[in-house]
């Protein structure tokens, strides 16, 4: 597909979660069915091996096979797609941002490398390897807040300068501070923040999101992003009733110390638009799958605006 540019890299993107069996192997037929399910609802893009993707589980014929069944979907649908191809050895990110490379994703989503936390040169020094074994593919680069090298926004300048190939930054957003802040140091970068505070991010400059919102419905997630261009209260409205949610029953299961992965599959099977389960790989825990099916009713009662595909259907056949 063509490659994004900072301009054309924005809206809301959903994420491939993968169905883990009890010997915990990906089932490929059920992701396979999800892939299926998600190309068909209109969303501006799909990418795999995020965070929610579980992408620090995958080996490396796993992480082939998936993008090659990504980049199949979606080039026979015409859909944007990108490809993470972060791993915790930076060695291991470079082999996967080559294979990648090969599918022509629109962009590579990279997190800079664990362990050994870098130096502002160090940063630089590796997204710059990166975008050579990229190119002509542009990197996105996602550090999200559990990132053990935190890029301080007064590094985005010189990063804008050394590496142009970085166009977009996928990050947990913040406060009217935090925007005016990027806007100032992170200006010619698409900035992709939390899927539950797109209305707001948007209205101070955000592009888009790789969204736990498109977990939980990606047509949903696409009826909120166009009520937010044209009746941006309303969106307004939807998001505070999101965090209302997420508050009651999200964050509950976050204190108790589910990671993220863990609570986007609790997510989409709340929403239940694909047989994925709840599962996530070892050492992590899995969100117990009835807890999703028995707030089923309350989300939708709550949230209509994000399950449109409702409308009209009696209740009982939801
Ligand atoms: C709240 C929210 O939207 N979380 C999403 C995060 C953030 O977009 C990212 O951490 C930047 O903050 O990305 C994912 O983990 C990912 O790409 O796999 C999916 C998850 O649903």
């Amino acid at each position: 597909m063509e490659t994004l540019t900072s301009d054309t890299l924005g809206g809301t993107w959903g994420t491939v979660l993968l169905p883990i069996r009890d010997d915990e192997s990906i089932d490929w037929a059920r992701l396979e069915a999800e892939l299926d399910a998600l190309v068909a609802v209109g969303l501006d893009g799909l990418y795999a091996h995020g965070t929610a993707g579980e992408f620090h589980t995958l080996g490396e014929d796993e992480f082939d096979r998936v993008n090659a069944l990504l980049a199949e979907r979606c080039e026979r649908h015409g859909l944007p797609f990108q490809i993470g191809a972060a791993h915790m050895s930076a060695q291991t990110c470079l082999a996967r941002v080559a294979r990648g490379r090969a599918l022509r994703p629109g962009a590579i989503q990279v997190t800079l490398p664990d362990w050994l936390p870098l130096s502002r040169g160090e940063v630089v020094s590796f997204l710059s390897r990166v975008a050579a074994a990229a190119d002509p593919v542009p990197l996105v680069l996602y550090n999200p807040p559990h990132a053990k090298t935190q890029v301080p926004a007064d590094l985005y300048p010189m990063i804008r300068r050394e590496v142009p190939a970085v166009i977009g930054i996928k990050v947990a957003g913040g406060d009217a501070r935090w925007y005016a802040e990027m806007r100032r140091h992170a200006a010619g970068l698409a900035v992709f923040v939390a899927g539950h505070d797109l209305a707001t991010g948007r209205r101070h400059g955000a592009a888009g999101s790789y969204s736990n919102i498109a977990a939980l419905s990606p047509a949903g997630a696409m009826a909120w992003q166009r009520m937010m261009v044209a009746r941006p209260d309303a969106a307004l409205d939807v998001e505070r009733r999101i965090h209302e949610f997420f508050a009651a029953h999200v964050r509950p299961l976050q204190r108790g110390g589910y990671a993220s992965a863990a609570l986007d599959k609790f997510l989409a099977h709340l929403g239940g638009w694909a047989d994925i389960g709840t599962r996530v790989r070892w050492p992590y825990d899995s969100v117990d799958a009835s807890l999703a099916v028995r707030l089923r009713p309350l989300a939708r009662a709550r949230l209509p605006e994000l399950f449109p595909q409702d409308v009209g259907r009696p209740a009982a056949a939801r």
